[in-house]
């Protein structure tokens, strides 16, 4: 995949990020700005759980990058009191890394995979008894004296996460108790996020500040603090060190993150679609050709959040650029 550590857009992870996110994680279910539909039911299940001081049911997160699935695992290891280990489906080669894993997890443990739609099958099918019966099923010696042996694990909570529920198979995805769908932000969850970060971090600003940081972030908490951060050195240099709304715009300005937080590669995408295919429908494949992006990049990253503020349809014969999307270049728009 194409590197996309320098788009300061990117909902994805920057080495800038690494450190400032473990002190911006918020720890507490009341903490997690937004996403009310998945606290909701977070905030039952834990308690139903704790209730009857079993351990929480298998839980499936999934959405875009950068919108809070890390945290949000961590949370929940936090507000059930265990510990949590932590993993991710690429890291985890042979059956043998998992079971070792697996029989290392105390009772009521979180075991958190990231990307767990990259996990492989042999890998995964040592996952499905886990999962179901908390057991491991081991083959002990070779050719026809071999047998298969089956051990007791700890009860666990598997915590998955990923940006393509898609891409799991049914077996595992039937496996899950409770999936959480993490949705872009909205504005107003992103200033909130924003005015906590920067009290966090010491960083001043107004509220008019956050809000058009807010507005150019994507729906993504992510980009919102990356922003935040760009943004304040710009205001400690050349500003007074005060976030207002003005130095947030001419902050923004020189970071070149348009008043939709619109960069290069989705104006790229967009006139695409309405120059290039005069708003024909266009098909993903034809769209990562025309921009020199990979397919799975134009999916994940960049349709999302052009979904989301209706600049795209997605239509059975492809993508088509909306009214809005015209609007936005000053391109007429004319109605087929
Ligand atoms: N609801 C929230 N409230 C406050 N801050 C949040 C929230 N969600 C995410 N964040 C912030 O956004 C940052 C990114 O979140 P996180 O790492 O959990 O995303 P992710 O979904 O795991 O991303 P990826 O898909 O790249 O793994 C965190 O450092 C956290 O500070
Ligand atoms: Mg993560």
């Amino acid at each position: 995949m194409k590197d996309q550590t320098n788009r300061i857009v990117s909902g994805g992870i920057t080495t800038d990020d690494i450190e400032s996110e473990l002190s911006l994680r918020p720890k507490w279910i009341s903490e997690y700005i937004g996403q009310d539909k998945a606290k909701q039911k977070l905030n039952i299940f834990v308690k139903a759980a704790k209730g009857r001081s079993e351990s929480l049911d298998h839980v499936l997160l999934y959405g875009p990058p950068g919108l809070g699935k890390t945290t949000l695992a961590n949370i929940i290891a936090n507000e059930m009191g265990v510990n949590i280990r932590v993993t991710s489906g690429p890291a985890i080669e042979r059956a043998g890394d998992l079971a070792s894993i697996l029989t290392n997890l105390g009772d009521d443990d979180v075991l958190f995979i990231d990307e767990i739609h990259r996990i492989n099958r042999t890998v995964e099918e040592i996952l499905y008894p886990a999962m179901e019966d908390f057991a491991l099923d081991i083959i002990i010696g070779k050719g026809p004296s071999a047998r298969s042996v089956r051990l007791d694990l700890s009860k666990f909570t598997l915590i998955g996460a990923t940006t393509k529920a898609g891409l799991l198979t049914s077996p595992l995805r039937d496996r899950f108790g409770v999936m959480l769908n993490l949705e872009l932000y909205e504005t107003k969850d992103l200033k909130e996020i924003i005015i906590r970060s920067a009290s966090i971090l010491n960083i001043e600003i107004e509220e008019d500040g956050a809000i058009e940081i807010a507005k150019r972030s994507r729906g993504t908490p992510r980009i919102a603090n990356r922003l935040l951060k760009r943004v304040r050195d710009y205001a400690e240099v050349i500003e007074d060190g005060i976030i207002t709304l003005g130095v947030a715009e001419k902050g923004l300005k020189i970071l070149e993150v348009d008043e939709l937080g619109l960069d290069a590669v989705d104006r790229k995408i967009l006139l695409t679609l309405i120059e290039n295919f005069s708003g024909r429908p266009v098909g993903v494949d034809t769209l990562a050709a025309a921009t020199g992006e990979e397919r799975a990049t134009i999916e994940d990253v960049y349709e999302p959040y052009l979904l989301q503020i209706g600049f795209i349809n997605r239509t059975p014969r492809g993508r088509v650029a909306t009214k809005k999307a015209y609007d936005h270049f000053n391109i007429p728009y004319i109605e087929e």
